[in-house]
């Protein structure tokens, strides 16, 4: 099984810094979740790991393998990624749309192969898409599409996942379900996630990033502590395992955010 390091990471965007000094890891087979505040650096830090954007310090490691000396289409073979709204799938049905994720293993002219349609034949299957498999896209509901999603980037046999806000527009029972179909797949995961309360219940570890540097990382509990939530986050919550094995945040009466509207609009009305 695979794993991903990335060492001293920096990165600047139309000349600013956006990353700086990012350190982290994920251990095979493990599902890390890459959490912080909007404009942290999430995507970007998922970027520069399938070559979309190039650091100007450090290196992304694929098992001990520098990506930048892979070409785009061998890194693209190792990483499969669900990005944040993907591109619709036009009139494709589900099946043509989960073979789209074999082309990094072939020309677009080449005819499917038989490992090309066991490979979309499993993808389908691990994902729960097979009954859906002649189905448009694009008559299904946001859940099933994510799941389509996910198919595709399984199709292509990835060593390692990335996901970008995979659960967005779904609803509460999809979230829970997206994610522990993604815990179940053994396969090496970092996924940012918006969600503490799920980040918290379906990762292993968590990389907590604030304006481009990691301000806490490791096991969900170590990582994600009440400082934490009110330094990066500007909430008052603590994160529990309850008797249950399950860890869960509790929030206090308000985050800071209202609490100091609310201050400000009395002050005014004063
Ligand atoms: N192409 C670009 N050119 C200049 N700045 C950019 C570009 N893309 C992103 N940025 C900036 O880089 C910073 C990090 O953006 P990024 O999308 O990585 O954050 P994020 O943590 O994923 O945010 P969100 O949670 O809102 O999706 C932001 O300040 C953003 O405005």
């Amino acid at each position: 099984m695979t794993r991903l390091d990335i060492a001293g990471l920096a990165v600047d965007l139309a000349g600013v810094p956006v990353l700086r000094d990012v350190n982290l890891a994920v251990d095979p087979g493990s599902v890390v979740g890459l959490v912080g505040p909007n404009g942290s650096g999430k995507s970007t830090l998922l970027r520069t790991i399938y070559k979309s954007v190039r650091p100007v310090a450090g290196a992304v490691f694929i098992d001990g393998d520098d990506v930048r000396t892979l070409s785009a289409r061998a890194a693209a073979r190792r990483t499969g990624a669900v990005l944040q709204d993907s591109a619709g799938t036009g009139g494709l049905t589900v099946s043509e749309t989960v073979a789209l994720g074999r082309n990094p293993h072939h020309g677009l002219l080449t005819r499917e192969s038989t490992s090309d349609r066991e490979a979309i034949a499993e993808a389908l299957a691990r994902t729960g898409m097979t009954p859906f498999a002649e189905r448009l896209v694009n008559s299904l509901s946001g859940g099933e599409r994510q799941r389509v999603l996910l198919a595709r980037a399984l199709a292509q046999r990835p060593r390692l996942l990335v996901l970008d806000e995979v659960t967005n527009h779904l609803d509460v029972r999809a979230r829970f379900e997206l994610l522990e179909l993604v815990r179940g797949l053994g396969v090496t995961t970092l996924a940012v996630l918006h969600e503490l309360d799920l980040a918290v219940r379906c990762c292993d570890r968590l990389v907590v990033l604030d304006q481009g540097r990691v301000v806490a990382a490791g096991p969900v509990l170590d990582a994600l502590t009440s400082e934490v939530l009110h330094d990066v986050f500007g909430v008052h919550a603590t994160t529990i395992r309850h008797e249950d094995g399950v860890v869960r945040i509790t929030y206090g009466a308000q985050p800071l955010a209202t609490r100091d509207r609310v201050a400000a609009a009395a002050a005014t009305a004063e």
